[in-house]
């Protein structure tokens, strides 16, 4: 392994109207606005709910903005000098022609050995190691390109550093609790990659060789090459996940059924027998492989969703049989067409009335079924929140089940298919703002 990642630090979004999608993370996901870098060249806004960080940077318009070759020449870290330069400090240089979740940034203990050695297992770099400092002490950071479409990670050590997020931001409004039990969204629980054909086996091996990710199963038929297949009634997907095995958490209060802090990672292709997806439609409107969606961990899945829907969040929802109707045999059979989950729901403690108005879908662990400790996920999808019909967010509430709920993902499927055809028929971009599919 190259480089010992410690946690996630942050996830930058570049977009062309900050605060239309700030606004949007506040007024609506109930993100908080904590720090911001507004320069007469650059504007950040760094926005949180628990340990879940979005920086929102400005998209550069006309001429593509990089770094020039002088810059990525230097290697030693100069000190304090370089911010002048940047337009968009910590990984929002690249250009890129839509809106895009562009970088995942990781705390490291040791920015210099990591990064050389990352350059030496012959990883680009868009920045070489570089100090920033302000008033409140020095961050050293540097940004990887990854093996996925324009995605970078910044790798930055902030141990030297005391103010509120990052030197250049200054603090904005005061700091609250998180405590809200209307919305106890916690961490991010995983980041989903919309990925080219036949590109999932190569970066998890980058993955896995370069940041010490680990590979977990989805499913126990899984295999370990082909991930897992779902290809048939409709839905052609390769997904393949792995974690990052953390590190140094130590000292950091950790929820039940979060392991560590880790966040998952999950590499979905579209297959093509099954014609054109949502995998599809995310390559295109984006121009390329990306984030898809990023999956909000709470611990109250129910309130949250209300919460949410209520500041205008629209959901994904399952076909109204979903809360009524009962299908004995699905959890067994893997190809048969699900009809509802009305009994599943119940036996898991769950009143499908309360689940319905937000589209919140229930999955049991199969394996765990039948046991007194039954496991299960629960998951709601949001419409997409860019222009584009790109990213998009989703809740999770994971009550033991650690992995993805395979009757979830056909479930979101098929939600995702009906509204794309809706849009289809329509031929209006603007549909995605209508309640189609939403029974609240
Ligand atoms: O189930 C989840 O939350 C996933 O992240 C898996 C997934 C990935 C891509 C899709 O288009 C649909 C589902
Ligand atoms: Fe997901």
């Amino acid at each position: 392994m190259a480089a010992y990642l410690n946690r996630l630090h942050h996830i930058s979004l570049r977009v062309s109207n900050v605060d239309k999608v700030a606004h949007e993370l506040v007024s609506r996901f109930q993100f908080r606005v904590f720090a911001a870098r507004l320069t007469d060249r650059a504007k950040q806004l760094a926005v949180r709910r628990g340990s879940a960080v979005f920086v929102v940077n400005e998209r550069a318009r006309g001429a593509p903005q990089r770094l020039t070759g002088h810059e990525s020449r230097v290697w030693s870290p100069v000190a304090g000098k370089h911010h002048q330069h940047f337009r968009n400090l910590y990984g929002a240089h690249a250009h890129y022609p839509v809106d895009t979740v562009s970088n995942v940034c990781f705390e490291v203990s040791d920015v210099e050995s990591s990064s050389r050695a990352l350059r030496d297992r012959g990883c680009e770099f868009l920045l070489p190691p570089t100090e920033v400092y302000d008033d409140s002490g020095t961050v050293t950071y540097s940004i990887v390109r990854s093996v996925v479409g324009n995605v970078c990670h910044t790798l930055v050590d902030t141990s030297r550093y005391r103010g509120v997020f990052l030197p250049g931001f200054c603090p904005v409004g005061t700091e609250d609790s998180d405590s809200d039990r209307s919305c106890p969204i916690t961490h991010f629980d995983h980041i989903t990659y919309a990925c080219t054909r036949r590109s999932s086996a190569d970066i998890t091996r980058w993955y896995e060789k370069n940041f010490g990710f680990q590979r977990f199963f989805i499913s126990r038929n899984e295999d370990v090459e082909d991930g897992y297949v779902l290809n048939h009634n409709g839905i052609g997907l390769r997904l393949t996940a792995m974690q990052y095995w953390k590190c140094s958490a130590s000292g950091v209060k950790l929820h039940r059924d979060q392991k560590e802090t880790d966040c998952k990672f999950v590499m979905a292709e579209s297959l093509p027998e099954q014609g054109s997806n949502q995998v599809d439609t995310f390559l295109d409107e984006h121009r390329g492989a990306g984030i898809q969606h990023i999956g909000l961990y709470t611990e109250d899945i129910v309130a949250t969703a209300r919460t949410l829907s209520r500041a205008g969040v629209r959901f994904f929802s399952p076909p109204p049989t979903y809360y009524t109707e009962s299908n004995e045999n699905e959890r067994s059979c893997c190809v048969c067409v699900q009809v509802g989950k009305q009994q599943e729901i119940r036996e898991a403690g769950h009143d499908p009335h309360m689940l319905s108005p937000y589209g919140i879908l229930l999955d049991t662990d199969v394996h765990a079924h039948n046991s007194p400790s039954q496991r299960y996920l629960l998951q709601v999808f949001t419409k997409p929140i860019f222009e584009e019909d790109t990213f998009f967010l989703e809740l999770i509430e994971r009550r033991g089940a650690t992995g993805f709920g395979e009757g979830n993902i056909r479930a979101l499927w098929r939600s995702v298919q009906a509204y794309m055809n809706e849009e289809q028929e329509c031929g209006q971009s603007d549909c995605k703002n209508t309640q189609s599919g939403q029974h609240s």
